[in-house]
């Protein structure tokens, strides 16, 4: 029987994670490691400074006290996959989209990064919200993971060595439409909010402003941010390996 890995970084109760359980039902023996709390924006970090506990929270389903989706992932190969590793790591359902660089800060983007660096193919998957609205079903990222996980099951992952997939899902969106994406350019402000409790200590929340974007020159392809202004389902193939090998020339002549 197949292994599916499920991970996710808003914490195991997300309504995202619970359904992401729900669309892979059938596909094969599923196991579910993921952060007791919400861990949005942890990036790839593992957590080395202290220890880390899984608690059984139901049937092949762990929350991992207090670890982060990378940590999830680290683990769980380790202490649940000795003799065979997991056919697939899917993490998400993500409540919000990871577009652009915004895979560098994602801790949904960073357990498949974690799962290709341990020659698992992985899936990232983040549903676009409108947090004025209500949550939803997730039922358009359903029918899609589903849709790619049974075409991975049954036949081979697309992408190369370390390099995983990430998925995102348009909003109010019903049908299915894939499009095959590279990252989008996006803007980033750091915005800050300064605050002080009543004893006068001085506290900031960060973020908090809008995310815009662009699309990178010369591409013939959609960006991932366009394929969801059209309404499809991003299907973005991102390698681990950051080397700017177009820059290499001129920092050898500058040297
Ligand atoms: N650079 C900023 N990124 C932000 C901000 N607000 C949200 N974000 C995005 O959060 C997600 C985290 O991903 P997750 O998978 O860990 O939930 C990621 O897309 C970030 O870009 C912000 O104000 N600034």
């Amino acid at each position: 029987m197949k292994k599916i890995l499920i991970t996710n970084d808003d914490g195991y109760e997300s309504e995202g994670l619970l359904a992401l359980i729900e669309a892979l039902d059938g596909l094969g023996q599923i196991t579910v490691v993921a952060p007791s709390t919400e861990k949005s924006a942890c990036g790839h970090s593992l957590t080395l400074t202290r220890p880390l506990s899984f608690i059984c929270v139901g049937d092949d389903f762990y929350k991992l006290d207090d670890g982060t989706p990378s940590d999830c992932v680290y683990l769980a190969l380790h202490s649940m996959f000795d003799d065979q590793k997991p056919d697939l790591l899917i993490s998400g359902i993500n409540k919000g989209s990871n577009m652009g660089e915004d895979i560098t800060y994602s801790g949904t983007a960073a357990a498949a990064m974690e799962a290709v660096l341990h020659s698992v193919p992985a899936i990232a998957v983040s549903q676009v919200m409108d947090f004025t609205q209500p949550i939803g079903d997730f039922a358009l990222a359903k029918k899609a993971i589903r849709h790619l996980a049974e075409k991975i099951l049954t036949g081979d992952f697309p992408l190369n060595e370390r390099e995983f997939l990430n998925v995102n899902i348009p909003y109010d969106v019903d049908e299915l439409e894939f499009a095959v994406t590279y990252a989008g350019y996006r803007y980033y402000a750091n915005d800050a909010h300064l605050h002080r409790n009543p004893r006068g200590l001085e506290y900031y929340w960060l973020g908090l402003h809008p995310l815009e974007f662009k699309p990178r020159e010369k591409r013939s392809a959609l960006c991932d941010f366009e394929a969801i202004e059209a309404g499809k389902v991003s299907l973005t193939p991102i390698k681990l390996d950051m080397s700017a090998y177009k820059s290499m020339q001129q920092l050898r002549e500058w040297l």
